[in-house]
């Protein structure tokens, strides 16, 4: 029998420990670990299935870029030699969610950049951007493994009409990708080739990580030693060994395959944007259809769930387990202690609990560590369920169908009606989970009026609520919503923003884009089978969710 490794503490409900036990035995048995870092693909499936063998890269490339931290931060300096003040990173999914848990864990470093991170196409997100930026003191990164994602070129046409001068733009890309002809075209100032075997959500210890983090001045050398400490901590393949990944990546699958598939982070300050980079890991990963030969089509998945205010212990269904990231010293906040608390009373009712610890004084190393380990138990997991945790065949279908309405200028959906509504959300309580997908420039405000629609919608129903900005979450959660188990509903808020901000090169401008994005996701739910409403806002946005939530309020 093992125990819970050291660096975790949890709680498992009956019947789990044991389960968690028998799976690390035919871990032990199948040699699971060692033939990961064999890098043997048949772990997930037959052999030499297309993004498996050529997807595991991130396993050792803390090791391989140690070395260059020195280059790095180099280029950083020159960047900021050359009168740079901002950076802005231009990428989805992949390509800008750990930018983005960097810009926020660290914030600003005195004396470097300012990092901003846009992921949207939202008319408004774009000039938020541009107004906080000076063309002729900004940096922009290209930042995109294929070379090819709409969103990214389209920022990319945008800016580069703003600034010509292919100095201020840096790219990270795979070999080979347009965009490695873009740049050489434009004569920008660096460009950074990746790792090919390294898909988008395992890239964040690799340059897609961490040349904005240089760029901005984060402690890299911390983040890649921390994340090479995990990674050296992962590889005994002895299991009487510690092994937090493998028993995490263990226990999570068990715990999916029980039903309790709602992953849902507790996350203490300042690491709470982790929540937004991790989403995409365990989704894109996990979210898929089996087609088993002897069992038919079977959808497993693990829905992440962050950022979602905390309820009292009975609003949360058995379809939950928790996750806390805990700060180990410093003063903690009113959130910390309220998160402290819950923890300890779900754990006292029954609930599946797990909790790690980071500590504020090794913030950059214990960074990394998570990184590392969140990425080994995403695999472990994806082997437990018996899938690819490396490919997301389902984003491909909304970005068809975001063709097809920019092609034909398709209508948007009609708005719901109160009854719709009702019959959406009153009915989603356990296994059932609503997804809020907002088509809106994202801000602070925005993500405060969402967490009070969300703690509506649990405390009626019980469901689970999970909360992404289009066209964000299709790079992330979409994959899941669409590939994993049919127990979404979807509330899909769209907001008009400014017209005629441009792309260079195309006949539509950023607003039909989006609107088109908007259009082909709930076209594709839709087809899926999936209960999905659409609701417009108004021209306040802010005030439009919170007129929301008091007419859902209304219906449950
Ligand atoms: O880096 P890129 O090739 O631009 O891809 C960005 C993102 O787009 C896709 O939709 C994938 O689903 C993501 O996994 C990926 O991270």
């Amino acid at each position: 029998m093992t125990a819970v490794p050291e660096t975790l503490t949890a709680h498992l409900p009956d019947g789990v420990a044991e389960a968690v036990d028998a799976r690390l035995l035919v871990a032990a048995e199948d040699d699971i670990v060692a033939r990961i870092w064999r890098r043997d693909d048949t772990v997930w499936g037959p052999a030499g299935q297309p993004e498996v063998a050529d997807r595991l890269g991130w396993l050792d490339i803390a090791d391989r870029l140690l070395p260059e931290a020195d280059d790095l931060i180099a280029f950083a300096d020159e960047v900021r030699d050359a009168g740079i003040l901002d950076v802005v990173l231009l990428g989805m999914g992949g390509s800008s969610l750990a930018p983005e848990v960097l810009r926020r864990t660290f914030g600003f470093q005195a004396g470097y950049p300012h990092l901003h991170v846009l992921d949207s196409t939202d008319a408004q997100a774009v000039l938020d951007v541009e107004a906080v930026t000076d063309p002729d003191t900004t940096l922009y990164v290209v930042a995109t493994k294929s070379g090819g994602t709409i969103e990214t070129l389209s920022a990319f046409a945008h800016f580069h009409a703003l600034q010509p001068d292919g100095t201020h733009f840096v790219a990270i890309t795979d070999p080979g990708s347009k965009l490695v002809d873009l740049a050489t075209e434009h004569g920008f100032r660096r460009t950074f080739l990746n790792d090919p075997d390294i898909g988008g959500r395992y890239s964040a210890l690799s340059y897609f990580g961490l040349v904005p983090g240089a760029l901005m001045g984060a402690n890299i050398r911390g983040l890649l030693q921390g994340a090479g400490i995990a990674a050296a901590a992962a590889r005994p393949i002895d299991t009487r060994v510690e092994h937090a990944a493998l028993w995490l990546g263990a226990a999570l699958g068990e715990l999916s395959a029980r039903g309790r598939d709602k992953l849902t982070f507790l996350i203490d300050e300042p690491l709470q944007s982790f929540g937004l980079w991790v989403e995409q890991l365990v989704a894109e990963s996990t979210g898929k259809t089996n087609e088993h030969p002897e069992h038919g089509e079977n959808a497993v998945g693990i829905l992440p769930v962050a950022d979602e205010p905390l309820g009292a212990v009975a609003g949360y269904g058995q379809d939950r387990v928790f996750v806390h990231l805990e700060r180990s010293d410093g003063e903690p906040s009113e959130g910390d202690l309220a998160r402290a608390a819950l923890m300890t009373e779900l754990a006292a009712a029954g609930h599946a609990t797990i909790t790690t610890r980071f500590s504020p004084a090794s913030l950059a190393e214990d960074l990394g560590g998570l990184f590392f380990t969140a990425e080994f138990a995403t695999a472990v997991a994806g082997w437990v369920l018996g899938i690819n945790p490396f490919d997301q065949p389902n984003v491909q279908e909304a970005k068809d169908n975001t063709a097809k309405a920019l092609e034909a200028r398709t209508p948007a959906q009609p708005d719901a009606h109160d009854h719709e509504l009702q019959e959406l959300l009153a009915a989603a309580g356990p296994p059932s989970y609503v997804a809020i997908m907002a088509y809106v420039a994202p801000s602070e405000q925005f993500d405060a009026a969402i967490a009070e629609l969300r703690a509506a919608i649990r405390d009626a129903t019980q469901a689970t609520t999970t909360f992404g900005y289009g066209p964000r979450f299709l790079h992330s959660t979409g994959q899941l919503h669409k590939g994993g188990p049919k127990h979404g509903r979807f509330l899909q808020l769209v907001h008009g923003a400014a017209a005629g901000v441009e792309i260079p090169g195309q006949d539509y401008d950023f607003e039909t884009l989006k609107a088109a994005q908007a259009i082909g996701d709930l076209e594709t739910l839709r087809h899926h089978g999936l209960p999905a409403e659409r609701v417009t806002l108004g021209e306040d946005p802010v005030a439009a969710v919170k007129h929301l939530t008091t007419r859902v309020q209304g219906l449950l």
